[in-house]
């Protein structure tokens, strides 16, 4: 594949087991932040991570996108099991990670920013700039497949809303044949529209059989658009549930380890 060509993964059929984390551990020093992370990532669906504050997202989905080395445990992505030692390991396999930080360069262009770390090969003189005018017109296509709502590609990010940087990050990480996107808090500094229209982005990266990983703290959006969730406290996994049937009230109580009561009868019953 050359620097131009953004490579169209073919589709895994949906429910297929993508990646399976188990038992995996974690120390920084003396803290232990990960016990037992546990997690699956399937095509075709939004798999959320929830928990409250410290309790090891983070360090999980940082052991999955090769940020950090984990300590023990088994990781399989498909029929292999892996252990990274950085993030071009884990992009080598499909896992890309957008960070809370989104990792883009404002002063340069959006179609520039999809290409970041990608323009090997661009070439000198006349070569370079037919190298440039081929990327450009991927780079249009890739945002236009997803619906990727910024005003052109040539447009600067500096001059974009949080939610169209979003998508810009996004559109990067789903692109070069990317079989699974984890995303940290996507939408923690974004308003209301600004947050449905990454959600809506999300279900389309869904529809096109990525398998996608959810950090979140907002619960209303995790059953608005995950399909599976897991349950981190203290650094273990505890829970697994499907989201259909699952309330927010289940969710809390997941997530403190309190039972959920009984609802109380209805005063007329
Ligand atoms: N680099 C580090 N050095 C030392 N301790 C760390 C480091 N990073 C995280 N920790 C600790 O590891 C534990 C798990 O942190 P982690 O960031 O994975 O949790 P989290 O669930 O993502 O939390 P949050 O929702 O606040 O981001 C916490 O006790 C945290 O203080």
């Amino acid at each position: 594949m050359t620097a131009t060509q953004h490579e169209t993964p073919t589709a895994a059929p949906e429910g297929e087991l993508l990646l399976r984390a188990s038992g995996l551990t974690k120390s920084y020093g003396q803290v232990q932040a990960l016990r037992q992370g546990d997690l699956e990532v399937r095509a075709g669906r939004v798999t959320a991570i929830i928990g409250d504050n410290g309790a090891g997202k983070s360090t999980l989905v940082g052991c999955l996108s090769g940020m950090h080395r984990s300590d023990g445990g088994e990781l399989r992505v498909g029929d292999e099991q892996v252990s990274f030692t950085g993030p071009q390991q884990a992009r080598a396999v499909g896992i890309e990670t957008v960070y809370q930080d989104l990792a883009l360069v404002d002063t340069l262009r959006v179609w520039q920013n999809l290409y970041l770390g990608r323009e090997d090969g661009v070439g000198r003189g006349p070569l370079r700039w037919l190298r440039r005018g081929a990327m450009r017109a991927e780079a249009a296509r890739m945002v236009g497949a997803l619906a990727v709502n910024v005003p052109s590609v040539d447009a600067r990010v500096n001059g974009l809303s949080g939610g169209q940087r979003q998508a810009v990050a996004l559109a990067r990480a789903a692109g070069w044949g990317s079989r699974i996107v984890i995303l940290d808090e996507p939408t923690a500094a974004l308003g209301v529209q600004e947050t449905a229209k990454v959600e809506e982005m999300i279900l389309r990266l869904r529809s096109q059989g990525l398998g996608l990983v959810l950090v979140s703290h907002n619960f209303d959006q995790v059953l608005r658009v995950a399909d599976d969730v897991f349950v981190m406290r203290s650094g273990r996994t505890v829970a697994h549930r499907a989201t259909a049937g699952t309330t927010g009230p289940d969710l809390v109580a997941l997530v403190t380890g309190a039972t959920v009561e009984p609802r109380p009868p209805a005063p007329d019953a």
